[in-house]
Parts: structure tokens; sequence; C-alpha cells
């Protein structure tokens, strides 16, 4: 698998203290790999970075081969990272598939307006998002009364609208149920499989991160102590010091 994106000894200071302190790593094409670590070990200040959210002090990304250190976050998107936020940013009081023809008309450029013709524009492939994320039978229902695990998949129908072909997902289930946080990484983990398209995550669950991603990166107190797949991770000895004071293995996950 060729990578998709490379980051080069990134640092980020914050008046003088390392919160990400030289991290490099890549992600492949197809892939889906996540990057926990306790609290405060970088992992939103690292992401933020490759979002241009944020100048890191030090270091280079790159997308597809080419360098967008520093650029802005739009540019970044434009280019075909994509990203899905902590806290969802659906229109409340729209529909299911008005939200998406919104972010297809974003998509496509098009100026929008309120008038009755523009819910016309792009319905049939808003709708296609929305089988994607199987939320077709949701379609004309408002936002407002959805259940909070539906609107996270509708943000997830929202985010590909743009294809990009790197998705950044910050906590991607974030307060949800433990038995649907599992079932939204799979839903992540199919769409990695059947489009093609590459996932890095952040993410607490650890049922979640060992049981759908490829590899893993563990940072603690801004470094990489570990990157590699589940069972690498789960028996480095430096990992288990951080999550469990050098106590028993994670849980054994079967791979998705
Ligand atoms: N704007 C800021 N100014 C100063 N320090 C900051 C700033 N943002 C983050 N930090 C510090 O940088 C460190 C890394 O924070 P960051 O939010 O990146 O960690 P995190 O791994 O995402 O944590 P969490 O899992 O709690 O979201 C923390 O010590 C935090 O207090």
């Amino acid at each position: 698998m060729s990578e998709i994106l490379r980051v080069e000894t990134l640092k980020k200071s914050y008046d003088g203290f390392l919160a990400v302190n030289g991290v490099s790593f890549s992600v492949a094409k197809g892939e889906l790999k996540a990057l926990i670590g306790p609290n405060g070990a970088g992992k939103s200040t690292c992401f933020n970075m490759l979002m241009g959210q944020l100048k890191p002090t030090e270091g280079e990304v790159f997308f597809e081969g080419e360098r967008i250190t520093g650029h802005k976050p739009r540019d970044i998107w434009r280019r075909g990272v994509g990203r899905t936020f902590q806290i969802t940013g659906t229109y409340q009081s729209m529909t299911v598939i008005e939200n998406v023809q919104m972010a297809l008309m974003s998509h496509h450029r098009k100026i929008f307006s309120f008038g009755s013709r523009a819910w016309k524009l792009y319905r049939e492939e808003a709708f296609e998002f929305l089988e994607t994320v199987s939320m077709q039978d949701q379609a004309d229902r408002p936002c407002s009364i959805l259940a909070y695990g539906d609107l996270k998949r509708l943000e997830l129908a929202i985010a590909l609208c743009h294809r990009p072909r790197l998705l950044l997902m910050d906590e991607p289930t974030a307060g949800m149920a433990p038995s649907a946080r599992v079932e939204l990484m799979q839903l992540v983990a199919d769409i990695v499989r059947d489009q093609g398209v590459s996932v890095l995550f952040t993410e607490h669950d650890m049922d979640v991160v060992f049981a759908h991603s490829h590899h893993i990166m563990v940072l603690n107190r801004g470094e990489l102590i570990a990157d590699g797949d589940a069972t690498a991770v789960r028996n480095n000895p430096q990992v288990q010091e951080v999550y469990l004071g050098g106590g028993t293995l994670f849980k054994e996950e079967s791979h998705a």
C-alpha cells in the first residue's frame, strides 16, 4: 500500500511547553489507523496541525506527496482531506436529506438559496450517500428528532460528500452508547474497505480501537511510543505502562 499522508518530526510548542514533540508517521492508502493516548497526550494538537487549524512549530506534513504544512484548513479540505468533529454540526431545522444536499451544493460550489427549487438539486445523489450510512429510511425526518448515533452517521455521510481521500475523525464515537460505538466504527471500516478511503481517527474506547484499526499509534506526553498492529501495540511494554501501569493486557479482539 502506498502512503497518502506523511508526517515528519512534527512539533508544537505552547509558550515553551512541547505538546507534540517530534512525531513522525504515515498513513497508507485504504488504511484505517487509530491515534490513541491518555488525556493531554497531544492527539487534538496533532490533528489540528494536520488540518491546518494550528501551525506546527517545526516539522512537515505531506498529503499525496505534496507539502501541506501550515496551509489553510480550506485548502487542505479542497485537496481531499475531510474531517468529522467530536460535536456534530448538522442543521437541526432541516431534514436529514437537506443536510446532505447542502453539503453536495458546497462540494459542487453551487450558491445555496432557500427557494423550493434548491431542494430538488442533488436529491438523488444525496439519497445514495444516505444509503452508504443506512439512513435512507430517515431521509425526510428533521435532524432535531434524530437519535445521537444517527446524527453521527449523518455527519459521516456529509463528510463523504466532499469525496475525501483521507478522513480525519476526532473521537467519532464520543457520547455514544458502547454497542452503538462499535457499530459506527464497523460502518467506517466498511466504507474504508468498499471505497478505498483512508481514515485516521482518535478514540478513547479501546474496544472500538482494537476491533477495527489496521494499525494503532500511541502518543504519550507528545511523543509517539508505538506504531503497529493490534498485537504489537497490545504487547508493547511502554504502552502497557502508560495505560495500565504495567498490568494486564488489553482485551483480545478479533480484527474487522
Ligand atoms: N492552546 C493551548 N495552550 C496551551 N496549552 C495547550 C493548548 N492546547 C492544548 N494544550 C496542552 O497541550 C497538551 C496536549 O493537549 P491535546 O488537547 O492535544 O491532548 P489530547 O491528547 O487531545 O487530550 P484529550 O484526550 O484530553 O482530548 C495538554 O497538556 C494541553 O493542556
